[in-house]
């Protein structure tokens, strides 16, 4: 019989506190993350979930008084030491936003604009990155005629799977949604669910999203968050057909956020 390897841990976060000014908006949050799995993070408006997905990738420092205690490893490195290079780790961890945001610039320089930055500049190298990360994201077949025209002019599924190659470009482990799905319509919401678990085989995906059916369809673990802290933290599975804590079982069936 053969045994499946050990999955990857990408991020071990430990006790992870964080302070707006006064405000304590995450408390002894503790996870961790495995490459090729969907985390979700769910709860109620409020609960800190935006918060918690900028940590892994320091967007949060973006944000005027933050504090932080604990640990975010990720790949074994604490991101809290000093020393962590910001421009090599965005593009290890790269992020969507709940719209998609493309530059107003061409399908084609949008997709580059990362590679160039890391230093990518032969034209038939970028073709490729444009090539296969459009595959990837399954847009290729309707960009391919017009990859020198504006961003702009693609509908907003179109867009958000745009920013996803972008974020492909640069060669991440690691991709962090942010409510991705929630300016959809239903069809390209389902399309964007169906790149995750194509994108999962390559990646460690965390999703913070709203949408419970979406948590449970797409996701293999989930975290349930309140008020700043993980109450319930399993396999998807266990989190919606028998979760331990009553706050859990109360929100998943809706009786509150
Ligand atoms: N820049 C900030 N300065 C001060 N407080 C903030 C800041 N950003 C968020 N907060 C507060 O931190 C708490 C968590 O906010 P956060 O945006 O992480 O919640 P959320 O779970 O993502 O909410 P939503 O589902 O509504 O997007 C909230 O009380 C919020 O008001």
């Amino acid at each position: 019989m053969q045994v499946a390897a050990a999955k990857e841990t990408i991020f071990q976060v430990n006790d992870l506190n964080l302070w707006y000014d006064d405000f304590h908006a995450l408390k002894d949050v503790s996870l961790e993350a495995l490459n090729n799995e969907i985390y979700a993070i769910i709860g109620p408006s409020g609960c800190g979930k935006s918060t918690f997905i900028k940590t892994l990738n320091l967007m949060i420092n973006m944000e005027p008084g933050v504090k932080m205690t604990g640990e975010i490893n990720y790949k074994n490195k604490n991101l809290l030491d000093s020393r962590v290079d910001l421009v090599d780790l965005r593009r290890k961890v790269g992020m969507i936003f709940q719209k998609g945001n493309p530059f107003p610039q061409s399908i084609y320089d949008n997709i580059v604009y990362g590679p160039k930055i890391h230093g990518i500049k032969k034209k038939s190298e970028l073709d490729e990155i444009v090539e296969t990360t459009l595959k990837d994201v399954a847009l290729w077949d309707e960009v391919k005629d017009r990859l020198k025209s504006s961003a702009m002019g693609l509908s907003g599924g179109q867009q958000q799977r745009l920013c996803i190659a972008r974020a492909l470009a640069t060669k991440p482990d690691v991709v962090l949604m942010d409510e991705p799905t929630s300016a959809l319509d239903p069809i390209s919401t389902l399309k964007i669910e169906e790149l995750m678990s194509e994108l999962k085989k390559k990646y460690c995906i965390v999703i913070v999203t709203h949408n419970m059916q979406q948590a449970s369809r797409i996701s293999d673990k989930t975290a349930f968050f309140l008020h700043g802290r993980v109450v319930e933290s399993a396999e998807t599975g266990k989190i919606f057909s028998n979760p331990e804590d009553k706050r859990t079982e109360d929100y998943i069936s809706g009786r509150f956020g």
